[in-house]
Order: C-alpha cells, then sequence, then structure tokens
C-alpha cells in the first residue's frame, strides 16, 4: 500500500530528489502545490523552526501528512552564510543566478573556500503533531568561482567535491542523493518512520 504525503515545498528540485528515494519504498509525494498551499512563512533564524512551520502549514491546509525541508550551503569564511537565508542571500525575488553570483563575489577575497550544506527534514501526521519527527544531514565541499555542470538546483554548479573531482551539479541524480545532505536527513528519516 502507497502512502500519502504532502511534500511542504514549492522547489522542483527538491520534489525530483525526494520521489528518486520515497517513490521505490511504497511513499506517493504530492507537492503542496497540487493542493494550491502557498509558500509558508519562513522567519526563523534556524533551520529546523522553519521545517517544522513548512510542514504544519501544509499539513494544516491539506488535512494529510507533510514533510518540510529546510535547507542551505553555510559558508565557513562567511561566517556560516548564507545558511538559513540562502534563498535569498541575493535580496527578493528568489533568484539561483543572483544568489551564486553573490555568493562567489562575496568569497572571492577569502581563500578558505570550504563549505556545506545543510539540510533539516520535519514530518509531521497532522497539523498539530506533538511529536514532529526530525532528521538532518550535512555535506561537505568548497565553493569554486566558475560554474560546473548541469545537474542539481540553486548553488549545485559551484559546489565542489575534492574527492570526486566534480561539482555537485555534474553528478547524476542518484550519485548525488547517495551522498547530499538531503538523501542523508531522508534516509535517517526513514528509519524512525518505521
Ligand atoms: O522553501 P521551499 O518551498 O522548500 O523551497 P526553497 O527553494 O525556498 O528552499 P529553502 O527555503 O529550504 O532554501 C534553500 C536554499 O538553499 C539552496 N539549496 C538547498 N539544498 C540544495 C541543494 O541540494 N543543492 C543546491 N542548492 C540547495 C536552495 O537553492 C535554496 O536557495
Ligand atoms: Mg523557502
Amino acid at each position: 500500500m502507497t502512502q500519502r504525503l504532502i511534500l511542504a515545498s514549492n522547489n522542483a528540485g527538491k520534489l525530483k530528489e525526494f520521489s528518486e528515494i520515497l517513490g521505490p519504498i511504497g511513499f506517493t509525494l504530492h507537492p503542496q502545490g497540487e493542493f494550491n498551499v502557498p509558500e509558508a512563512e519562513e522567519p526563523h533564524a534556524t533551520f529546523v523552526e522553519n521545517a517544522l512551520e513548512k510542514a504544519r502549514h501544509a499539513s494544516r491546509l491539506t488535512g494529510l501528512p507533510a514533510l518540510g525541508d529546510d535547507s542551505g550551503v553555510c559558508v565557513n569564511a562567511l561566517g556560516g552564510a548564507p545558511g538559513v537565508w540562502s534563498a535569498r542571500f541575493a535580496g527578493e525575488p528568489k533568484s539561483d543566478a543572483r544568489n551564486n553570483e553573490k555568493l562567489v563575489a562575496d568569497l572571492a577575497a577569502h581563500a578558505d573556500k570550504s563549505a556545506y550544506y545543510y539540510c533539516v527534514l520535519v514530518y509531521v501526521r497532522h497539523a498539530d503533531d506533538p511529536q514532529p519527527v526530525i532528521a538532518d544531514g550535512v555535506w561537505e565541499g568548497e565553493i569554486v568561482a566558475e560554474p560546473r555542470g548541469k545537474g542539481g538546483f540553486g548553488y549545485d554548479p559551484y559546489f565542489f567535491i575534492p574527492s570526486l573531482g566534480k561539482c555537485a551539479a555534474e553528478l547524476t541524480p542518484a550519485e548525488k542523493n547517495a551522498l547530499s545532505h538531503r538523501g542523508q536527513a531522508l534516509r535517517a528519516l526513514v528509519e524512525k518512520l518505521k
């Protein structure tokens, strides 16, 4: 039997990555847009609070269990920025191209290019679930000045993994999911839901 789950996100890249892992193990994932759920507020300074806000919002408006994802890239030389503000690093409206341009410019004068992706997932069985299920993941890499690859989304063309000699956007979807912050968090979450 497949279990219906709302993905509390409007990000098509996230939807693709989640579906690849959750589809084969019996979940049918519905993006919140299918139910006309508007984007949730993301006012908090921590990833986990924003992910919980997204999950509760989607679950409240659909009456179904929901999965929230809040994620971002944290750059050590920039004191962890853009971090929780990654989606709007270069201001409104959200733009991957402008975010990447600003990231490369802000980092140009720094020798330390190390960074990591962070993802926290929050699953709620219903909108007021008092025991949300939470899992997170970290993926380490470096920011490069020139984009590489066409896969993934967001900061992936600039996120270089030294052990592979490739940027995240050069990986196949399966390779990215096997290593990524989101893949790690999702596998940990699935273990907790068993
Ligand atoms: O809030 P939702 O609707 O889920 O979609 P969003 O794109 O706004 O998502 P976030 O608020 O979680 O912001 C995450 C930011 O971090 C970036 N990001 C997160 N995971 C990423 C990944 O796997 N690859 C590239 N960029 C990523 C992404 O592009 C966004 O700019
Ligand atoms: Mg967002």
